[in-house]
């Protein structure tokens, strides 16, 4: 391998790391994985974490007894202010930290501290400049050991449905920010875990993209069955996203420890401006008061 392969090799596996975190990726099987991402009626969730207080030196407590938990094939939203600890609760359930205290399960299974169960999308798409969508997309596939044509085949079936049909063989500067987020989506996607964290995943899109993109998502993992945890401080991307939104609150910079101070349940009806409803605006108006 040349200094410049080694480069892009590289290059290739801090994007997908950080996009995905290092999940288990997927095999044969991965593109049928959708009916296992179904609703179960297992009552067990998907995700859950169970009185989570973590630190970042052993000393300073960020959260404290933070739970939460995502049902199969739910999107649930965890909001906060800047600071309060959001990115610190994503970095443990994603087993890149371990906890003072508390457990994180995936469908009931100790996970704690573990990486490489769960995927991972962050606001920034982290798309290869040098490579076309296709490879980018087929990125975790390619990384997993599976060959160019092969991580190909699988892929492309799916651009349609991610609003990517013709984007194959373009470059990501060709793309939009909307399709640059799909494609880093259908990305995460390819890696196979069950359940999907999303850090901010369209905050930084047009105001009029990303309520086309959030619908879209929605839609999408509907039909999908995803199981997703979206992690924002944006009280309109959690109240056009999720089913139920944890409000965290606190001040940890301040010596007060961040906490769940309530969930509330959007009551989402179909309707083609849903940000306009009263219900969506009676959610917005509960999560602004919890956040205080
Ligand atoms: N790597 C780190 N080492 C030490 N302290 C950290 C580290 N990362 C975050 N913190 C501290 O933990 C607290 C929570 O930060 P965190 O990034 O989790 O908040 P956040 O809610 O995600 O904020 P934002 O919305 O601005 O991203 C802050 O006081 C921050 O200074």
């Amino acid at each position: 391998m040349t200094a410049g392969e080694k480069n892009v090799a590289g290059e290739a596996r801090r994007s997908a790391a950080s996009s995905a975190a290092a999940s288990p990726l997927c095999g044969e099987d991965c593109l049928s994985a959708g009916s296992s991402r179904l609703p179960g009626g297992t009552g067990v969730p998907a995700l859950e974490a169970r009185g989570l207080t973590l630190s970042w030196d052993g000393e300073h407590i960020v959260v404290a007894d933070v739970t939460v938990d995502v049902a199969p094939g739910e999107v649930c939203c965890l909001v906060g202010r800047s600071g309060c600890g959001k990115t610190t609760i994503l970095h443990a359930l994603a087993g890149l930290t371990t906890p003072l205290a508390g457990r994180v399960l995936l469908h009931g299974e100790d996970v704690t501290g573990r990486p490489g169960r769960v995927s991972y999308m962050l606001q920034k798409d982290l798309l290869l400049p040098s490579r076309r969508i296709i490879d980018n997309v087929c990125l975790p596939l390619v990384l997993a050991g599976m060959g160019k044509v092969d991580a190909r085949a699988k892929a492309a079936p799916l651009f349609e449905r991610f609003g990517l049909a013709g984007c194959e063989q373009k470059w990501p500067s060709e793309l939009s920010g909307g399709m640059r987020q799909r494609a880093a989506f259908l990305r995460t996607y390819l890696m196979g875990a069950d359940v999907t964290l999303l850090d901010e995943p369209f905050s930084a899109l047009d105001a009029l993209t990303r309520t086309d993109v959030r619908r879209w998502f929605v839609d999408v993992a509907a039909e999908l069955g995803l199981s997703a945890l979206v992690i924002t401080h944006d009280v309109d991307e959690a109240v056009s996203m999720a089913s139920r939104i944890y409000v965290l609150a606190g001040a940890p910079a301040a010596g007060e420890p961040s906490h769940v101070a309530g969930i509330v349940t959007v009551e989402r009806v179909a309707s083609e401006n849903f940000e306009l409803t009263d219900q969506y605006l009676a959610a917005k108006r509960e999560v602004m008061a919890l956040l205080g």
